[in-house]
């Protein structure tokens, strides 16, 4: 340890203590302590809103070697081009062996250098095999990071606070598709939605508009072609505003052909919207290898995973819902699926950032339900025509997105 290393300690609340050196800002933090098997994908996972208020350890022993990419790059949809959203949303990182050296193309900083100007604590040299089987043992744990002379702060469990409201749009924004692209409006309702789910709607030909997590879709689904749930922190339970919505979007029978896909929090909120039950897992699912079976077809995928809660099953309402894929791991729920009507949703993240592409197929799964809607919507304005003599009000009428804001609105 050179002089200008801080001693740094991580205590786990009622469990052991490691001590380490910071690499991160000079700030004692504390929060829920969860673990990822995932190899590669730092930036992604600590920019996702999803680990909100979270401790994360990386097992990969080696974390910071290539690098950290611009948070300003942009793609040709104004998304960001590394980042799943403009900030960190870990309060700290645990590593066993922090790459002082990092090399690759689209570093330009270190992994320290972000930790520090954003205000994340980072400790290295803790030994995360023990850690974790300890975590694995006790499940997820209140921890807390503590550097050299400072006082430690009490322990803080942020599953207890409405997370979604902090990670939110604070205005709803809208993403266009390419010029001349454009086959689709979707309303994405976020709860902390990740750059890259935007990005896979937006590059199969929708046009985005994305909603803070507690606007009322069920009185503008009418504008749509689809409606997206979108990811994002803490107990599904504590987002009871969305939940009522989507309820009563659900039990609206003039939306009963609408297509609905919810991802991740997307997916426990739909649940607990139709009447099933949600529970917290021991320590979560956080890898990019998880296999998750299509019930539907009996294939296996290889999944990105990164949640802390689950669905049951068995609380499905019968005869409306079915599981749509299960965990092959531990056998835990991955999806649902309606049985009469054009709505899926899964726990597991099929636009990745980090992880496997395999499950990308839901998006367009997604999109035939659109496009089957459209033609729907087509004939019922056709024959109203003829009845009534109705215009026929193109979409997005009332709503003037041309308006909106052009990426998420964080204040
Ligand atoms: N990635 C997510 O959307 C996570 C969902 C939820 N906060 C959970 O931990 O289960």
């Amino acid at each position: 340890m050179s002089a200008a290393q801080t001693k740094a300690t991580f205590c786990i609340q009622n469990g052991p203590s490691f001590e380490g050196i910071s690499f991160g800002a000079n700030k004692c933090v504390a929060g829920e302590t969860v673990f990822t098997t995932s190899l590669v994908g730092y930036p992604e996972s600590m920019t996702d809103p999803s680990y909100r208020g979270q401790i994360l350890v990386f097992t990969q022993p080696l974390i910071g070697n290539y690098g950290v990419p611009s948070g300003e790059a942009r793609d040709e949809f104004n998304l960001l081009k590394y980042f799943e959203s403009p900030h960190i949303h870990v309060v700290g990182i645990i590593v066993a062996e922090y790459a002082y050296q990092y090399s690759h193309w689209t570093a330009v900083e270190s992994l320290a250098q972000w930790c520090q100007r954003e205000g994340v604590a980072a400790v290295t040299g803790v030994d995360t095999r023990e850690l974790v089987q300890y975590l694995r043992e006790q499940g997820s744990s209140l921890g807390r990071i503590t550097l050299a002379e400072q006082e430690p702060i009490p322990y803080v469990n942020p599953m207890k606070t409405n997370l979604v409201a902090q990670v939110t749009t604070k205005k709803p924004f809208h993403v266009s598709a390419l010029p001349g692209k454009a086959r689709a409006n979707v309303a994405l309702i976020d709860c902390g939605v990740k750059e890259n789910i935007i990005r896979c709607l937006v590059k199969r030909g929708a046009n985005v508009t994305v909603f803070p997590y507690d606007y009322r879709i069920q009185d503008i689904a009418s504008e749509f072609d689809g409606i997206f749930l979108s990811n994002g922190p803490g107990n599904p339970e504590l987002c009871q505003v969305t939940i009522s919505n989507v309820r009563e979007l659900l039990n609206n029978p003039s939306y009963d052909r609408i297509p609905i896909f919810g991802i991740c929090l997307g997916h426990q909120l739909l649940a607990l919207a139709s009447g099933a039950f949600t529970h917290k897992l021991k320590y979560g699912n956080r890898a990019h290898n998880i296999p998750a079976m299509d019930l539907t077809t009996g294939q296996c995928h290889i999944t990105s995973q990164n949640h802390g809660y689950a669905v049951d099953p068995e609380t499905l309402s019968k005869g409306l819902w079915k599981p749509y894929f299960v965990n092959l791991n531990d056998k835990s729920n991955e999806g649902m699926i309606h049985l009469q009507r054009p709505i899926f949703s899964t726990q597991f993240h099929p636009e990745a950032k980090g992880g496997p592409l395999d499950t990308a197929i839901l998006f367009d799964k997604f999109f035939d339900n659109i496009e089957t809607y459209q033609l729907e919507s087509q004939r019922k304005v056709s024959m109203s025509l003829k009845v009534t003599h109705n215009t026929g009000k193109s979409k997005l009428q009332t709503l003037n997105v041309t308006k909106l804001a052009k990426e998420r609105v964080l204040f």
